[in-house]
């Protein structure tokens, strides 16, 4: 899969899709990614040195060589880290790169259109080792021969610059239109919840299975794959763990996971106990790299076979949120649904019953629409 290609196609495709009409009310931009998804570029040209690091991809090799310099169960002590990534790559090929500089997925798009190489947020820069709260990468990272590939960091949600003017002439977007920081997928799919008060969380059924809850505490400790995002004064607690819809996309289509879904009866409790993974490794709530899949056996009926994954995911977000507040966060009082899985009321239902929680589906479900607040709140606060 050439990743580069299809994230930069897909971005302009987006762009285009933009009715005619609309184009000139587009005064700000902003883009959220998956969380640690790496690209190490060449920081002249701006072509990628290497093929991108997946946001999932663990790079064992260096976690090491990061716990050797890394305060004990820091958010980077993950191989999923970006920092592991980063240190992967430079043992393996960078040291003979002199004009490297490291972006994250969503970094990397908005820099085609803001043209400014090397800028980040401090969302997608905590998995490289940024400290939100000191606002500065710490001394044990600097200290680094490869701290200089490190991104700058602002604010989610900061004007970078405009829209540069060759793509804007051709869109027909305005003069003004500026081009903001953005944040990671499950932190815009909060956004977009428009949760406010500490204890509300959001759970993003997407592709994976990510938690955030708002809460007064900073948590953090690698050996859960818990770590915090800041969020203004609050703090975005959570994970996200490679449980989610991508698994069940292996076994079943959209339009059978509704149709079987029907057939479910919700407030009955499954025997079945799985832990449904895609490939070997999990990041949150358990820390294991070797964990294997665990989705047999499979009973004759699809329907049964479904409400067991379904149950099963909805007992590792249990788990989740009840490790989370044993770790200090603030205690989980609702819980906000966002992603594909939030239309599957069946699986609403499920949680409800397991977590023990009101369970809402979000309004705004989808994280796209979180960026958007972003580009809005960059633009409102620099005018
Ligand atoms: N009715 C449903 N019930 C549960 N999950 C669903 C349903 N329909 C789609 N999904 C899941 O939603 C996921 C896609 O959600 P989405 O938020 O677009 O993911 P991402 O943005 O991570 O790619 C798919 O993996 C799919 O399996
Ligand atoms: O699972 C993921 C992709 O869907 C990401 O890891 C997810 O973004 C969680 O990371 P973060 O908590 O930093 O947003």
């Amino acid at each position: 899969m050439d990743w580069i290609r299809s994230w930069k196609t897909t971005l302009f495709s987006l762009l285009g899709d933009v009715p005619i009409d609309l184009r000139p009310f587009i005064s700000s931009i902003s883009i959220d990614g998956t969380s640690a998804t790496t690209i190490i570029l060449d920081s002249n040209t701006g072509e990628p040195l290497w093929r991108p690091f997946l946001y999932n991809e663990s790079c064992p090799d260096a976690l090491p060589f990061v716990k050797a310099i890394a305060p004990a169960n820091h958010t980077v002590c993950s191989g999923t880290s970006t920092l592991c990534k980063l240190v992967s790559w430079w043992n393996n090929e960078g040291a003979s790169k002199k004009s490297a500089v490291l972006l994250h997925q969503a970094d990397w798009l908005l820099w085609f259109l803001h043209g400014k190489l090397g800028v980040s947020d401090y969302n997608n820069a905590l998995k490289v080792g940024y400290d939100p709260e000191l606002e500065s990468y710490p001394s044990w990272l600097l200290s680094q021969p490869y701290s200089e590939l490190l991104p700058s960091v602002k604010a989610p949600g900061t004007v970078i610059g405009l829209l540069k003017e060759a793509i804007r002439t051709e869109l027909g977007f305005p003069k003004d239109c500026a081009v903001c920081t953005g944040t990671t997928d499950s932190i815009a799919a909060f956004l977009a919840a428009r949760a406010t008060e500490p204890g509300k969380a959001v759970t993003s059924l997407g592709s994976t299975l990510a938690i955030k809850l708002l809460s007064t505490s900073r948590i953090e400790d690698a050996r859960f794959g818990v770590y915090s995002h800041r969020l203004d004064d609050k703090w975005l607690v959570g994970g996200a763990s490679n449980t989610g819809g991508a698994v069940l996309r292996q076994i079943f289509t959209d339009e059978q996971l509704q149709k079987l879904s029907e057939h479910i009866n919700p407030m009955e409790a499954s025997p079945l106990d799985y832990y449904p993974l895609k490939a070997a490794g999990e990041r949150f709530p358990v820390a294991d790299p070797k964990m294997l899949p665990r989705l047999n056996p499979r009973p004759q009926s699809d329907v049964e076979y479904l409400h067991g994954i379904l149950e099963s995911m909805a007992r590792i977000e249990a788990k989740a949120y009840s490790l989370l507040k044993e770790l200090g966060a603030t205690q989980v009082e609702e819980v906000f649904t966002a992603g594909g899985g939030a239309k599957n009321e069946k699986w609403t239902k499920i949680r409800e019953r397991v977590l023990g929680l009101p369970v809402r589906r979000a309004t705004q479900t989808e994280a796209a629409y979180g960026a958007a607040l972003l580009a809005l709140k960059a633009k409102q606060s620099n005018i």
